[in-house]
């Protein structure tokens, strides 16, 4: 069946002109005036963007002695309702667990995905079984990217020869890596001593984890992705000295992304002061929630170029869940949501108050990490031969978020209350209506893994850089006799 989206405006990364819009067998297949086809999806008065992109996403993931409480289905559903068409989620292999093992479980669980979808893959230990098994995710698996985390001390964390290590492979796989930059060691230690200090509430979540701790990681996972010689993305870039980080490295001519988060971008850390204990344990994650002025700093990197990806991190854990850490706030399991107002919170606080154009705020949700991950165009873009996931986008549509009307399977919402304006009229996953207005009409099992091939263009100018400028032995014709 064919589907022309008509009179509507399209907003590209880069363009904005009116065109409509065939779509035949999940594929658009025409862009111009006066199109027909057997179903007609009326756009007057929307813009007619690429699907939202989320490229960090925890649905089912075993965490802090829980699982989160959004899977594939409640998870992609909520994404398609926000106007998100693609997530990607992280396969996570517990210490000593082989990384396929890991990805097997991973695709037993997104079977069940109403969007498409891929996985990063986690390096959280270091052997020669996982050196060897990154190649398989790479060149069979269909998966370019490897995460790093540098935080979680004795759970997922790995040491610095273990990222370099890690990072080194992914330079000769053609893989990116990815980093979650919090020095892990310091937290360990600054949550003992609140703890012991008899700071056990939510607020010490944030008290034990500053801005430095995050600026000192992501500096240091930048060097080390230097020295290996691989571009290197930080996720959930939360503050000033981690940006600062990203800023520098890139004005040196390094290939670094960062990736703010629609949380860090429109909460801030006055929400840890709140008196009800479970408001502020709902909102703990990490990094947490930051000032004002770190606010102003993502903003800045999003409009400037210095960050790239606006993401959601969406772990999301019940108010049950989150009671695990009453009286320790070790314990309160780390995540917030976000899928389902990620697009319209951006547009809200982006595009209507002037600090972001349409067309970048295509980019930052959509386009800038289809190009990182290495599936433009076939997602991320309004082209002939691109999929249909597209988002038909009412700039005046409204809406009060509420989680009784959220398709997260949670009990909250860390936006509740917030007004937005701008809504998706339609979500379309390749070609499939999956929401018009508040309608839903998604289909459990539409989605379909999206294989990403390995970077070889920045793999290969890195590694052509780093041969030219490798150090060499100095060959020396007198050597001196050794002894006397
Ligand atoms: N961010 C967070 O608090 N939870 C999810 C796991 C992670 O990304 O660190
Ligand atoms: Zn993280
Ligand atoms: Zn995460």
């Amino acid at each position: 069946m064919t589907t022309v989206i008509k009179n509507g405006t399209i907003v590209t990364a880069d363009l904005t002109y009116k065109a409509d819009v065939k779509i035949d067998g999940g594929k658009i297949v025409e862009i111009g005036p006066n199109l027909t086809g057997e179903e007609t999806l009326d756009a007057t008065g929307c813009y007619v963007m690429p699907g939202g992109i989320d490229p960090h996403t925890h649905l089912e993931m075993p965490f802090m002695g829980t699982y989160s409480s959004d899977d594939f289905e409640s998870g992609t559903r909520a994404a398609l309702s926000g106007g998100t068409t693609m997530v990607v989620d992280f396969a996570l292999p517990a210490p000593g667990q082989s990384l396929l093992e890991a990805l097997t479980m991973w695709d037993n669980k997104s079977t069940r995905a109403n969007c498409d979808y891929s996985f990063h893959m986690a390096v959280t230990w270091w052997s020669e079984q996982v050196f060897k098994e990154m190649e398989t995710i790479v060149r069979d698996k269909g998966i370019n990217t490897f995460k790093h985390f540098m935080a979680y001390k004795g759970a997922l964390m790995v040491d610095d020869d273990e990222m370099f290590a890690s990072f080194q492979r992914c330079a000769e796989l053609g893989a990116l890596p990815l980093v979650h930059a919090e020095n892990g060691d310091v937290v360990a230690s600054m949550s003992a001593k609140l703890l012991a200090e008899g700071n056990n509430g939510p607020e010490a979540h944030a008290y034990s984890r500053p801005a430095e701790v995050e600026g000192e990681a992501t500096n240091r996972a930048i060097m080390i992705a230097d020295m290996a010689g691989c571009p290197v993305y930080i996720v959930h870039t939360s503050c000033e000295q981690a940006h600062e980080a990203i800023r520098r490295a890139r004005a040196k001519g390094m290939r670094v992304y960062g990736e703010p988060l629609i949380q860090h971008l429109t909460l801030d850390e006055s929400e840890y002061s709140n008196p009800d204990w479970d408001h502020a344990a709902r909102r703990v994650m990490s990094p947490p929630f930051r000032s004002k002025q770190h606010q102003d700093s993502l903003w800045a990197g999003l409009a400037s170029g210095s960050l790239q990806v606006v993401a959601t991190d969406h772990c999301a854990f019940t108010t049950a869940q989150k009671r695990f850490g009453v009286g320790d706030f070790t314990k309160i399991p780390n995540g917030t949501g976000g899928l389902e107002d990620r697009m319209p919170m951006l547009w809200t606080h982006g595009v209507n108050t002037g600090r972001l154009t349409m067309n970048e705020f295509v980019a930052v949700t959509s386009t800038n990490i289809a190009k990182i991950l290495n599936i433009y165009p076939k997602k991320g873009a309004i082209l002939v031969g691109a999929d249909a996931d597209i988002v038909v986008w009412d700039p005046k549509r409204s809406k009060t978020i509420s989680s009784k009307a959220q398709q997260s399977a949670i009990d909250y919402n860390v936006f509740e209350g917030k007004e937005v304006t701008g809504l998706p009229r339609y979500t379309l996953t390749r070609g499939v209506v999956a929401i018009e207005e508040s309608t839903i009409k998604t289909r459990e099992g539409h989605g379909e893994f999206v294989r990403r091939e390995p970077v070889t263009a920045v793999s290969k100018a890195l590694s052509t850089w780093k041969e030219i400028t490798s150090p060499r032995k100095v060959e020396r014709s007198g050597i001196p006799a050794t002894g006397v």
